[in-house]
């Protein structure tokens, strides 16, 4: 069957119509699609490339992450600010697989306090009990094969890196020499620790969510429709009912019709085609003169990413390139509230993430040649699920960015948890198994380290993002209105035939980096259409 890409008809009604083929949507058009009498059209922005060929080798190249490449032709970029003084270029990947093919390759599940959390939120199809069969049914675990926590069926392939390099082997080393215990499967929810990264990379091949979920042979089902090039502009609502979207291919807009419309279009989109809409919170939409479909103040009002700065140590020889990956090894620690004396209190389990890459800065953001010998990264981070975001309207006009506002390092907590990470990774790398391979850390020096305002100016003059924003369409029950927008099976409050599926969902970003949390929630949204009873399906009499 020929490619059908942009060539089909497609003023035509679908049981189904998908918005984004990233990283939740593959898993759902994959999933949805399994059933032969479902008609299911998935729509990208980007291009849909067919198998391994289509991507080409640089967009699969674990030792790249084409989203720290600015203006890499696989992304979208947004403009934000971290704080108030800091603004940034934040990218989505826009192409089949969405941020998963541009990203890390990290795929770590969120940890069971986090699943509870979210259920205790009013969402107990999330607790750790009730998503567990759906983690061992997304993944194929090349290291631990089938078993209670762990499945071997599934599309998405995990590995976990060897600490075969000096540097992976040095860090290791060095979280002994300092006392963190040994964490060798960040998906056991075993206590936080040191260990390897559990990775969609598989013999240097990032595995995206697109490729795993939605090869050729997927995509050519008879049932499923995939267009590239198509920006969805908004959802048609009618009398309370979404009826399809509005999408631009080509300069034209048009209507393409739906039974049920889900908007997986990624944290900073999906709430803006929400609003553009008419869903969002009302005094936003009537200053920008969009007719109110629904007051839904939860949307963009206070959403959860994850701060970060990036030290840089100098090995003391040229080594090898890393066998297949960037990602070395990553230490997850809790936080003592980053005061010298260490008397705050902590946020969580783990709730720091110290993660090393075994390439250069220069190399993750140019994508060019790895320079032997240069300056290696670690990446640290503060992973707290902290609500801090906010997302407005500022136009109705769509193709006017959202004004975005992280709110980053707005509270003493999140300073503090960024102080012990630089701290603690300062001191790995000044311990004894580092003093063999380094030079020590290029920054900060002691003059910084050993007084709290400086760090603090230091942190503030470094400070990025871990890029995991989460928390703009939060679910939970429909009488929360102002916390939640769609119920726990992204089912948009106050609208019928309308969901969302995409980290725009969680109450606040997990623990840990959420891609393996996206391909979950495109799990378990399809799992809840496909078993939905009030959901169309072609024998509907319509
Ligand atoms: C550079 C980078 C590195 C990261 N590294 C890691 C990592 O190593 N580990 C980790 O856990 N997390 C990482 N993340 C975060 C993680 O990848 C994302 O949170 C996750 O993939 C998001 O999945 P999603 O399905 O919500 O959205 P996405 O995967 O972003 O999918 C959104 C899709 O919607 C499409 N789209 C957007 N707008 C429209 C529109 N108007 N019409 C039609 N289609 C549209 C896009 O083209 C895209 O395909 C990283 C993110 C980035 C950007």
């Amino acid at each position: 069957m020929p490619p059908r890409h942009g060539t089909a008809p497609v003023r035509r009604r679908y049981d189904v119509v998908v918005v984004g083929a990233g990283t939740a949507g593959s898993v759902l058009a994959a999933r949805l699609s399994e059933d032969p009498d479902r008609d299911v059209l998935v729509v990208d922005a980007g291009p849909l490339p067919r198998g391994p060929a289509g991507f080409g080798p640089a967009l699969l190249d674990g030792l790249l992450v084409p989203g720290a490449q600015p203006n890499h032709p696989a992304t979208s970029a947004h403009p934000v600010r971290l704080t108030p003084t800091r603004p940034w270029l934040v990218p989505r990947g826009r192409v089949l697989g969405g941020s998963s093919t541009v990203n890390g390759g990290y795929f770590v599940r969120a940890r069971r306090e986090d699943f509870d959390r979210w259920a205790a939120a009013g969402n107990p199809a999330w607790s750790y009990e009730r998503v567990l069969p759906f983690l061992r049914a997304l993944e194929n675990d090349l290291d631990h094969g089938d078993g209670p926590l762990h499945g071997d069926r599934g599309p998405m392939r995990i590995r976990r890196g060897r600490p075969d390099h000096p540097a992976a082997a040095a860090f290791r080393d060095a979280a002994h020499a300092l006392g963190f215990p040994d964490d060798p499967d960040k998906n056991d929810q075993a206590p936080p620790g040191f260990g390897p990264v559990p990775s969609n990379v598989i013999d240097g091949v990032r595995r995206n969510a697109g490729l795993s979920y939605l090869p050729p042979e997927v995509l050519d089902r008879p049932n499923l429709t995939a267009l590239g090039g198509r920006t969805a502009r908004r959802v048609v609502v009618e009398n309370g009912r979404a009826t399809g979207v509005v999408v631009e291919h080509g300069g034209r807009r048009f209507a393409l019709d739906a039974g049920t419309v889900v908007l997986s279009a990624g944290a900073l989109v999906t709430p803006h085609l929400l609003q553009l809409s008419g869903i969002g919170p009302r005094a936003d939409l009537e200053r920008v003169g969009i007719p109110v479909v629904r007051d839904a103040p939860a949307v963009g009002s206070g959403f959860s990413d994850h701060p970060q700065v990036v030290l840089e140590w100098a090995p003391r020889d040229v080594w090898r390139e890393p066998s297949g990956s960037w990602l070395g090894g990553c230490l997850h620690l809790t936080s003592t509230g980053g005061t010298l004396a260490g008397t705050g209190s902590g946020g969580g389990p783990g709730d720091l993430e110290i993660l090393q890459s075994l390439v250069p800065l220069s190399h993750l953001v140019t994508g060019g040649a790895v320079t032997a010998g240069g300056p290696l990264p670690f990446l640290v981070s503060a992973v707290a699920p902290r609500r801090t975001g906010r997302l407005r309207i500022r136009s109705a006009d769509p193709t006017t960015p959202l004004s975005i506002d992280y709110g980053y390092l707005g509270s003493r907590e999140d300073q503090g948890r960024l102080r012990d990470g630089v701290r603690v990774t300062a001191a790995l790398l000044e311990s004894p198994p580092f003093a063999g391979v380094a030079h020590g850390p290029l920054g900060p020096g002691p003059e910084v380290l050993d007084h709290d305002d400086a760090l603090d100016q230091w942190i503030r003059e470094h400070l990025g993002t871990a890029q995991h924003t989460c928390g703009t369409v939060p679910m939970g029950p429909a009488d929360e209105p102002r916390h939640a927008a769609v119920d726990q099976f992204g089912r948009v409050h106050g609208v019928r035939g309308l969901r969302v599926a995409d980290t725009s969902i969680l109450p606040d970003a997990p623990h840990r980096g959420p891609a393996a949390t996206a391909v979950l929630i495109g799990e378990v949204i399809a799992r809840a259409i496909r078993n939905d009873p009030s959901e169309p399906c072609p024998r509907d009499p319509r």
